[in-house]
């Protein structure tokens, strides 16, 4: 009981005495105590490549003073107006060998500013090493520490049989349209000569680190409801507002995914359904009865889910909520192909025996949201989802967003020792 007590008094205590510490040690910039990577990452955390309106000009301009530093090659392929694709490539010195892509997008997604501890564009680092910024987990870390491998690397003296690509893209916090969906269907992407693919990941709060070899499939989806119009004063038949009871056809199934995740102990998110109401629209007046009310779902659907079966269901829904109910989609992915991660897979098998051999443990999962990946395996290449970041709390898109700086350090280890293994691959079957 002592021991217990003293040991609350001394938590308590440190807690006391750090408060004071923080206070004189402030929130030091320090350039010349700080590794100059966490330089770079703060650097480039501090450009506002920010929706609605990301400054790309100024991502572009960062990435061509990287190119010019690592003394590699960049080229710029402009998929859509104001809208460029960087790749600064490193040539292996078996060229004909297919590639090894380290993808990452430039954009961030907007904040609520007066949620944040710090200005999320100020890349503060508090006295723990935290660096609080938009973009600092999702995903200007992984940007920078893709470089800062290269760099190490390239001081090293080191070369690779297969040449490497570093992929910057836009727009991917949008759906990609104007990134990467458009650049994989460009003769330049085909040029790369692909063989394998790293984009990112998510945090991990404990000590293993998660990769994903699949995706969910995003299903953006607008029911429309119309009705007879009429005063609002009377009993009007055939309403709009009737017909929205399909909600409760969403969201009774919503129930019983949400009970299929929390009673299952192998379920993560990307192994279930999630939907979500995410709008609803109608209406003009107190007193007038509607002509239509919409209503809008965000579905995420797991690889291995019928998707044909799942559209019928929704068709069924729609009909049982009335007359003339229909649906349409924003967003209908029906991409179901995966990464192989068998360990007979030369390209998973270097991933993994890396991982292995610097003591990482890894959790394979199927992504819960959306990322570039989907329009890079679609094109039937394989990619990885990763982003070094264990022992960090998920806050991608959320307020206080951070990353310490030793997670980031260790992350760039990492990449030291992965990409020389993927781009070591040895020549695969129709290769030579
Ligand atoms: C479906 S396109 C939108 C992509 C977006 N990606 C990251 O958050 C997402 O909502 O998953
Ligand atoms: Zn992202
Ligand atoms: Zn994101």
């Amino acid at each position: 009981f002592h021991t217990l007590i003293f040991a609350i008094v001394h938590v308590g205590l440190m807690r006391l005495k750090s408060i004071p510490q923080i206070l004189a040690q402030g929130l030091y910039d320090g350039p010349g105590t700080e590794d100059p990577s966490v330089t770079l990452f703060r650097e480039y955390l501090r450009l506002k490549t920010v929706h609605p309106e990301p400054d790309y000009d100024a991502a572009i301009r960062f990435l061509e003073r990287m190119a010019e530093e690592l003394g590699l090659p960049m080229k710029k392929v402009e998929v859509c107006p104001g809208r460029v694709v960087a790749v600064i490539t490193w040539v292996g010195s078996r060229p004909e060998l297919k590639s090894v892509v380290l993808n990452s997008h430039t954009d961030v997604v907007p904040v609520y500013e007066g949620h944040w501890k710090y200005d999320p564009f100020a890349a503060v680092k508090d006295a723990d090493g935290n660096i609080y910024g938009r973009g600092s987990q999702d995903m200007k870390c992984v940007t920078i520490q893709y470089i800062e491998a290269i760099r190490r690397l390239k001081a090293a003296g080191k070369r690779f049989p297969r040449t490497i690509h570093l992929t910057f893209v836009p727009d991917e916090e949008v759906g990609g349209h104007k990134g990467m969906e458009t650049f994989v269907k460009l003769p330049e992407f085909h040029k790369l000569n692909i063989g394998f693919a790293l984009d990112e990941g998510l945090a991990n709060p404990t000590n293993a680190y998660t990769v994903f070899y699949g995706e969910r499939n995003p299903w953006w989806i607008t029911v429309r409801c119309p009705g007879s119009p009429g005063h609002g004063s009377r009993f009007v038949e055939n309403t709009a507002a009737e017909k929205l009871r399909v909600i409760n056809s969403f969201l009774e199934f919503r129930e019983k995914e949400k009970h299929r995740l929390n009673t299952s102990e192998c379920f993560t998110l990307g192994d279930v359904t999630t939907v979500n109401m995410t709008m609803v629209k109608g209406g003009v007046a107190y007193n007038v009865v509607p002509a239509e009310m919409d209503v809008s779902f965000d579905l995420r659907i797991p690889p291995t889910v019928n998707l044909q079966e799942f559209e019928e269901k929704i068709k069924a829904w729609c009909k049982v909520a009335g007359e003339d109910v229909t649906y349409d989609f924003a967003q209908k992915h029906m991409d179901q192909n995966f990464t192989c991660t068998e360990e007979s897979d030369p390209w998973w098998h270097a991933f993994s025996s890396t991982c292995k051999a610097m003591n990482m443990t890894v959790k394979k999962e199927i992504f819960p949201a959306a990322t570039d990946s989907r329009f890079i395996r679609e094109e039937g290449l394989p990619a990885i989802g990763f982003s070094p970041m264990n022992l960090t709390p998920i806050l991608l898109h959320d307020h206080n967003e951070y990353l310490n700086e030793q997670v980031f350090l260790r992350g760039i280890q990492v990449y030291e020792r992965l990409v020389p293994a993927l781009a070591s691959v040895p020549p695969l079957s129709g290769e030579e």
